[in-house]
């Protein structure tokens, strides 16, 4: 792609989006754009197809989407499932009848089923039934990656799906009610600590394994799929490595400096028992992360830190 290209970010101000709009820059695009939630809301189709007619952006970067942790995604379905399909549906046509040259969708690792052999390999999608908490989501999503593979299949166009596993890192959602599981942790364990170490509560069992991405590594593949045309629709996007929720409670005490108890709430849900991807594809392509666990943990909470007093007003209750 030409670095005066012309690239639409959907969702540039949220995790994703932002870490993606920096990583592009960092490579030399001069041209990009992005409209906030209120400026342009995505699930209104006319007003979507009316921005990307007058734009023509060459590229468009899907990271706009109805996100949420486990609680989220299991009490609000129809939000997940509906706002998702809108929101994915209106960009994907329009960019489809605007003869956007590049399209990438943003999906997840809950998209394949939850008993799947592990690791995940692309191939597994719709093998199998999905996980209760957010199939709602994964629905959409799946939906989402099979519209860019019909539009690959029949048009010929370069409409391409990258699966991330579950991403953290700077501007996550630190809401306890709606964040995923790092974010709750590093407030947690970091509030813990400032009341004198009393008792952190987390959820469910304690061992289901997850993944985890630091948001700079996943924006790196983005680029990585603007800069080459990729031969096929689907890929995983993550280490190849997991850990114990447990574990990432233990990792995450230290980094925080927290001595008190850990309670597990089993009241509330595990979710997936384990959601490891296979990423030897992207690799074969050509992109790795680089970012270790303990790594990006520790960036994460220097950056909470740092954000706290922006935070309070934007992103500790969503
Ligand atoms: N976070 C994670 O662990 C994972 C994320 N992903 C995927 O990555 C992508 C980005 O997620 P992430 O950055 O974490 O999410 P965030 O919640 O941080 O950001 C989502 C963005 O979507 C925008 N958005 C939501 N609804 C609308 C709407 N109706 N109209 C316009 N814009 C809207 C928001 O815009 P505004 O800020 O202007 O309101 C926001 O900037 C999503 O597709 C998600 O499914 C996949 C796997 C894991
Ligand atoms: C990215 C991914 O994210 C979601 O799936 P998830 O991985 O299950 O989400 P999560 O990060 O919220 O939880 C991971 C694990 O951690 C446990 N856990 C412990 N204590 C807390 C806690 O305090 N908060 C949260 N949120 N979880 C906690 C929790 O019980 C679970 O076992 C979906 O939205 C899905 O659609 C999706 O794509």
């Amino acid at each position: 792609m030409n670095k005066n290209s012309k690239i639409y970010i959907a969702g540039h101000r949220g995790m994703v989006g932002s870490a993606v709009w920096r990583a592009l820059k960092a490579d030399g695009y001069t041209n990009l754009i992005g409209k906030t939630s209120s400026e342009l809301d995505l699930r209104d189709q006319i007003a979507v197809t009316q921005f990307i007619t007058s734009e023509q952006p060459e590229v468009i970067i899907d990271a706009a989407a109805r996100v949420g942790g486990i609680l989220a995604n299991s009490d609000y379905p129809y939000q997940f499932l509906m706002e998702n399909l809108q929101i994915q549906n209106n960009l994907i046509d329009a960019a489809h009848k605007q003869e956007v040259k590049k399209f990438i969708f943003l999906g997840s690792s809950c998209i394949y089923p939850k008993f799947a052999t592990q690791p995940l390999k692309e191939e597994y999608l719709l093998t199998d039934t999905l996980e209760p908490t957010n199939e709602w989501y994964a629905i959409a999503k799946i939906t989402g990656v099979k519209a860019c593979e019909a539009i690959r299949k029949q048009y010929n166009k370069d409409f391409v799906s990258l699966m991330p596993t579950n991403l953290y890192g700077s501007f996550d959602n630190f809401d306890l009610k709606t964040s995923h599981v790092l974010p709750a942790m590093l407030r947690k364990f970091h509030e813990a600590k400032a009341q004198g170490n009393t008792p952190v509560t987390l959820w469910g069992s304690g061992t289901p394994m997850r993944e985890f991405l630091y948001v700079d590594d996943m924006a790196e593949s983005v680029v990585f799929a603007v800069n080459n045309v990729l031969p096929e629709h689907l890929y995983n996007v993550g280490t190849g490595k997991d850990i114990t929720i447990k574990e990432l409670a233990e990792t995450i005490q230290n980094v925080v400096g927290h001595e008190g108890e850990i309670i597990w709430d089993s009241e509330k849900p595990d979710g997936t028992p384990r959601k490891l991807m296979d990423v030897s594809k992207l690799k074969e392509a050509g992109w790795h992360y680089k970012t270790e666990l303990l790594q990006g943990i520790e960036q994460t909470y220097a950056w909470f830190l740092k954000h706290q007093a922006e935070l309070k007003q934007v992103k500790l209750s969503k």
